[in-house]
């Protein structure tokens, strides 16, 4: 246990654990504009999985790179293709006095070069694939789509975990998904983001895309950064990871507060990737994920 909470220590040097190698930080580099970076998981020899709102409508695929980790690789990776959900508009309900909405807030960003997964880089498992079937240990082709999300997203509340990059190394941070009769109280504290103030149904902003972390009921759960948008929500089964959410936005960025203490309404909203299965089987058909 100890170990695994060190993370990093496994192989000096790196800053790469073998569970956390999927971990990608995206940089953006718009022409004459400071640097944007976002993080996003390896889900495939081609594809990071990220946040949409890491990107503007006119960002060009050509001006992200991905730090997949590869030792050798040397460079960093380029992006060659940049696909951000068809239904993700940040400025749907401008009109409504809402000005951000992140609604379905998950894109897939293609790599130029293959990734040969390694110690260093290795593919997170997706819901809804087989290797998922194989991280649950169940039987293959008995389980379905709905197996998986009846044994991953339980009702009640859900351990699952973010990897935040901390000053010298990649930490864990525990967290619960509030997926029971604590949903509603989760989802109500979006309110008390400034910019949703006003905001009369909490429904208008936590769609039902959305999975709800933090708070301090069962216990204080730590909290997202802005920095961390687009990284993986989390849970593991035995020695496999398996995403079910991209970390979406937050009530309140720890990282920005110089008490860094969140107050008990600092909740984080993960896109959760069961409510886009059909749009990721699309984009990753020829990825031979093994999609169920
Ligand atoms: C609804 O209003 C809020 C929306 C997003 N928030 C920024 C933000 C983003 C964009 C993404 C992630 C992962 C964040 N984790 C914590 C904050 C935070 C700010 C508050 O800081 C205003």
């Amino acid at each position: 246990k100890a170990f695994h909470d060190m993370i990093g220590t496994g192989n000096p040097g790196s800053l790469r654990d073998p569970d956390l190698s999927p971990h990608a930080p995206l940089s953006l580099q718009r022409p004459g504009k400071g640097l944007e970076s976002c993080k996003g998981a390896l889900i495939s020899e081609y594809f990071v999985l990220t946040a949409a709102h890491c990107f503007d409508i006119d960002d060009q695929a050509h001006w992200i790179t991905v730090d997949v980790g590869e030792p050798d690789a040397g460079v960093l990776c380029l992006a060659r293709v940049l696909w951000s959900h068809p239904q993700y508009n940040i400025g749907k309900l401008r009109g409504a006095g809402i000005p951000e909405f992140y609604d379905y807030d998950v894109a897939l960003v293609k790599l130029t070069t293959k990734i040969k997964f390694s110690f260093n880089a290795r593919p997170i498992c997706l819901p809804c694939t087989e290797g998922t079937t194989r991280a649950l240990r169940k039987p293959h082709p008995e389980t379905t789509c709905n197996d998986h999300k009846r044994l991953l997203l339980t009702v009640g509340e859900v351990p699952a975990l973010f990897v935040h990059e901390g000053k010298k190394k990649l930490e864990r941070k525990h967290v619960n998904i509030k997926n029971g009769v604590k949903k509603s109280a989760c989802e109500a504290d979006a309110k008390k983001a400034p910019i949703y103030a006003n905001v009369t149904d909490v429904k208008q902003v936590v769609t039902p895309r959305f999975l709800c972390t933090g708070g301090i009921d069962p216990v204080v759960d730590p909290n997202t950064c802005k920095g961390d948008s687009g990284g993986p929500l989390i849970i593991a089964k035995g020695k496999r990871y398996i995403q079910v959410g991209v970390i979406s936005w937050g009530v309140f960025d720890v990282c920005k507060a110089p008490s860094r203490r969140a107050p008990a309404h600092a909740r984080d909203f993960h896109l959760n990737l069961f409510t886009v299965l059909p749009w990721l089987r699309d984009k990753l058909a020829e990825e031979e994920l093994g999609f169920i």
